[in-house]
């Protein structure tokens, strides 16, 4: 599913060239569930914007399902994002001024009959348990709701690769572990590649498969913002 190889990427700060990720190489195979945790700065997030094209690496290659998208442009990669990637975001990015049910349908495809894309959205808001909450507005859902939503919205059109990044981040205990256990549920029913960065433990060991960063990032150390703080940087050897 994923291939990535001699990945590298900087963040250019004030004149001076910070390394952040160095990964030699890292596999994902079609349908893995994998957690990938470590300290704050480690670069988490900016891996995860790599492999969805979102950003581009300085060197290295990623192969999605066999496309290069280290070769691509960014219309390329757009497209090939918007057909194979699911992204679940921390805050979950619901439109304010849309319901539940068309912060949905904007992800869906246009070329679906709408009334197939109406019964689609009912299916989805069922099984994720907000069956009656299709005319709500983001403010008039709870925080573990709106979750709900943004993750129908992502796996909607069933991408092969689902992204999230802090999925449970900014909801209490019980709330986060109703998310991870409902990610972990949709996307093996569909037999879906799911990725995760997170900070939390409980969601962590929830995953069949859990990994440090550090593990397969040879920049050992972060520059924190604001950046060029010294000593904080250093690229280890392997
Ligand atoms: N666009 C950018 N420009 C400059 N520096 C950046 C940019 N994006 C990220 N960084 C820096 O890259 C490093 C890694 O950031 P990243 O968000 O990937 O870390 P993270 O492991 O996801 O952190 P956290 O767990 O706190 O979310 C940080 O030092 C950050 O400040």
């Amino acid at each position: 599913m994923l291939q990535i190889s001699g990945l590298s990427k900087s963040f250019r700060i004030d004149g001076r060239s910070l390394p952040i990720l160095d990964i030699p190489s890292w596999q994902v195979e079609k349908g893995e569930k994998v957690a990938i945790t470590g300290p704050s700065g480690s670069g988490k997030s900016t891996l995860l914007h790599l492999i969805s094209g979102i950003a581009v690496p300085d060197k290295g290659e990623i192969y999605l399902e066999g496309q290069p998208l280290h070769q691509m442009t960014e219309s390329q990669r757009d497209r090939l994002r918007s057909r194979s990637i699911g992204y679940v975001l921390q805050d979950f990015h619901l439109i304010p001024s849309l319901t539940a049910s068309q912060n949905i349908e904007i992800a869906m495809n246009a070329s679906m009959p709408a009334k197939q894309r109406k019964t689609l959205i009912s299916e989805w808001l069922e099984r994720v348990g907000l069956p009656d909450r299709a005319k709500h507005m983001p403010s008039q859902l709870s925080r573990g709701q709106q979750q709900r939503v943004a993750i129908v919205r992502a796996l909607v059109n069933n991408p092969p690769l689902v992204l999230a990044d802090e999925p449970t981040g900014s909801l209490d205990w019980e709330t986060a572990d109703e998310i991870s256990r409902l990610l972990l549920d949709l996307s093996s029913s569909r037999q879906q590649t799911l990725i995760v960065v997170t900070h939390d433990l409980n969601m962590a060991e929830r995953f069949p498969k859990c990994l440090d960063i550090r593990e397969l990032n040879r920049v050992r150390k972060h520059a924190e913002h604001p950046a060029g703080r010294e000593g904080v940087q250093e690229v280890s050897n392997g």
